[in-house]
């Protein structure tokens, strides 16, 4: 069966995407999405995300890491696939989706979409990172000297040692670059590489920050080597709260591959 899909990218984290509101794909065929999302052999991806009806909002995001495994929320993903939906017509400036992690808002300008993260209750502080799920896992550690860092041998250490095991965490690399601005590199999980940044994860580098006392705004910028990405937030003595990551969503191709 051929498949329309369109690649998409948010800061250099890439993704396939399909509209599969006729639920024509099949969705546990786990092979087949690795293979689109091999950079050698397929279309190459980060992610593989399908578009789904919902009856209680704009549409569903289905997530999909290049490992081919379903998996857990995707910022960079949902500002793209924000972007998609308004290329489908499917909704002009404002939207309002499901992931895996609830109900999500997002608006969208020109390239920029804003999209709403859910709120942060826990953010756990170690002696050397901090761990906080902001729809994914996030390991949070700050480094000097970034640009050189062994992100991914580092990465993988980390990511399959405890205590986080065969399920594993992103792992998010951080250096200071001045008041409220931070260089951002991440290894992520499902990949098994660096990915060029990780929504999600500079969502978690942004509270982490803030819980450490390292910013003196609840307005933060992330500098990936993908891009520039950017997150608000409130706080309370409850954590953190109307979280919202911003940030560009491109349509860089459409194609037609056999499924
Ligand atoms: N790239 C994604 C993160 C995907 C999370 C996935 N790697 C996992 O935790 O399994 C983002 O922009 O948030």
């Amino acid at each position: 069966m051929a498949i329309t899909f369109y690649k998409y990218q948010g800061t250099g984290n890439d993704f396939i995407i399909v509209d599969n509101r006729l639920l024509e794909i099949d969705k546990n065929n786990t092979k087949r999405i690795a293979e689109l999302c091999d950079r050698r052999f397929g279309i190459g991806a980060d992610g593989f995300i399908l578009l789904e009806n919902d009856k209680n909002s704009d549409f569903k995001m289905v997530y999909y890491n290049s490992d081919g495994n379903e998996s857990s929320m995707c910022g960079n993903g949902g500002r793209c696939m924000t972007s998609f939906a308004k290329f489908l017509g499917i909704i002009e400036g404002k939207a309002e989706f499901y992931a895996i992690d609830g109900l999500h808002k997002a608006s969208i300008e020109e390239d920029i979409v804003h999209l709403q993260m859910q709120d942060v209750t826990t953010v756990e502080v170690y002696e050397k990172h901090l761990f906080l799920d902001t729809g994914s896992p996030h390991h949070v550690e700050m480094v000097s000297d970034i640009e050189n860092f062994d992100v991914k041998n580092c990465g993988s250490t980390i990511r399959y040692g405890e205590p986080y095991g065969k399920a594993g965490s992103n792992v998010n690399f951080v250096e200071q670059i001045s008041d409220n601005k931070f260089a951002v590199r991440t290894y992520e999980r499902g990949v098994e590489d660096e990915t060029l940044s990780c929504g999600t994860g500079v969502t978690a580098v942004a509270l982490a920050m803030h819980k450490k006392g390292k910013i003196t705004s609840n307005e933060v910028t992330l500098i990936t080597p993908g891009g520039e990405l950017r997150v608000k937030f409130e706080n309370n003595e409850k954590g953190y709260n109307n979280v919202w990551l911003i940030g560009p969503a491109t349509q860089v191709f459409k194609g037609k591959i056999e499924w």
